[in-house]
């Protein structure tokens, strides 16, 4: 039997959750693991804010992992899933949205008409789509191995956790158990930003490599930026080797651009382009939904017309790509303006702070996504992400989260900033920096008493 009452503080939640449900949480990055104390169960949101079961409402520096681009609970977002929800919440049979959301997608990507994107699969997680993309690479190139890098996050699938980022890296796991050594061998994990490793790879593997998976820009290890010209690299390495590069947009695509990293990048100069890219967040505009794009070679290896199999019961969900189109029609140029300028103002403001209070940092970006890492010197890998004096954060996030702020539970997650994230909002965060620098200042290593 179970009680219906909804627990009114986040003590109590969390302990019911915890009788139910493996740690309380459906994703571990939730449990508060590194930072400790009692995670928020969230009852709502609006705009630049989450109200928990008790009431309290903090400005909020998650956005949902990142989807929530215009801010939670967008009127043009909501009405949009209200109508298509009236229409009916599933029919396992093609939607004429489907085919809107890929061609705006599709129609994002044509930067300087350099985009070799050509068909876009839905799929429901980002975790699906970088699978997906892996077993495309695999079946175009009937070869096994996979390249990805240390300290990057491409979902939970068995050959891509060895040293993953995000809730692996917080909870301090070198991957997960549960993997075949036979699969977790068909992964090369190596340090990013490492061209000789890389070379070195190639050499010893190359005619074994299916393809390299890449963040487009490391976020989930802290920001991990790819070093000028080391996408470009990346794609001319797989490619002088007859492998595939997979870049994985699911964080950063339609958040830091209109066109995502690509995007970004595109507009520097750059010309690289990838053979395949995964989706996720963004796209689904706070509901599940990702995709895998790419050139239609070779995506039109995907059953029904090729021979790489990949299906969905709630692929390309009505409501989820209802969500999704309504978030990137309405994602125009002034919001990633605002957005930037959001980022910008609150990552100065954290870094003035810390140097106020003494405290050894360095803030990374990737557009207007951004990380503080604890450390004085630039982070270019997983090694340097975990070589910082991450405890402080724990003491940061907590007073942030005191002072109503609600930061990533992690340092090795990214801030997400919003088109919602207004003067109010901003300056809310602004006055709650300089204590939490000064708690920062004063924590102390765990294993010091
Ligand atoms: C870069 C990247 N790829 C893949 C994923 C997996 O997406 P999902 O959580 O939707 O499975 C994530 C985040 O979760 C991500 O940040
Ligand atoms: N860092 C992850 C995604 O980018 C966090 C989301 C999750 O795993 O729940």
């Amino acid at each position: 039997m179970s009680t219906t009452l909804i627990p009114t503080d986040n003590v109590e939640a969390a302990a019911r959750a915890r009788a139910v449900i493996p740690g309380g949480v459906n994703s571990p990055v939730r449990a508060f693991g590194s930072v400790g104390g009692t995670p928020l169960s969230i009852v709502g949101a609006h705009g630049a804010y989450v109200r928990d079961v008790s009431g309290r409402e903090y400005v909020d520096l998650v956005a949902s992992w990142g989807p929530a681009l215009l801010g939670h609970a967008h009127p043009g977002v909501v009405a949009a899933v209200q109508e298509a929800a009236a229409r009916g919440l599933s029919f396992g049979a093609s939607t004429p949205g489907e085919t809107l959301l890929a061609e705006e997608v599709i129609g994002r990507l044509r930067v300087a008409d350099a985009s070799e994107i050509e068909r876009l699969r839905l799929v429901s997680t980002g975790t699906e789509a970088t699978m997906t993309a892996i077993r495309i690479a695999r079946g175009a190139t009937q070869r096994d191995l996979i390249v990805k890098f240390s300290g990057h996050y491409h979902g939970h699938s068995d050959g891509l956790l060895a040293e993953s980022g995000s809730g692996v890296a917080t909870l301090g796991l070198p991957g997960s158990a549960g993997v075949p050594a036979d699969i977790a061998a068909l992964t090369l994990v190596l340090p990013y930003n490492d061209r000789a490793a890389i070379a070195e790879a190639f050499a010893l593997h190359g005619d074994r490599i299916a393809a390299v998976i890449t963040e487009a820009a490391g976020a989930n290890a802290g920001i991990l930026l790819p070093e000028d010209g080391f996408n470009a690299f990346l794609a001319e390495t797989a490619h002088a080797h007859g492998a595939l590069l997979i870049s994985d947009e699911v964080l950063t695509g339609f958040r830091v651009d209109p066109a995502g990293w690509w995007g970004l990048e595109h507009r520097a100069g750059a010309s690289w382009t990838p053979d395949l890219v995964t989706f996720g967040k963004v796209i689904g505009g706070g509901m599940p939904l990702a995709g895998i794009g790419g050139r239609r070679d070779l995506m039109e290896l995907l059953a029904p017309l090729g021979p790489v199999y990949q299906a969905g019961t709630l692929s390309g969900n009505p409501l989820a790509v209802a969500a999704g189109l309504a978030t990137l029609r309405l994602a125009d140029d002034a919001v990633y303006a605002h957005v930037d300028r959001a980022a910008a103002a609150v990552s100065r403001a954290a870094g003035e702070a810390l140097d106020a209070a003494g405290v050894a940092h360095v803030v990374t970006h990737a557009g207007s996504l951004f990380s503080i890492a604890f450390r004085d010197r630039p982070v270019r890998d997983y090694d340097d992400a975990r070589a910082q004096e991450g405890w402080r954060y724990r003491a940061f996030f907590h007073a942030m989260l005191d002072a109503g702020v609600s930061l990533p539970p992690s340092v090795f997650e990214a801030w997400f900033l919003t088109a919602a994230h207004d003067d109010e909002a901003l300056e809310k965060i602004l006055a709650a920096l300089p204590k939490a620098a000064a708690a920062a200042a004063s924590a102390t290593p765990p294993d010091v008493v």
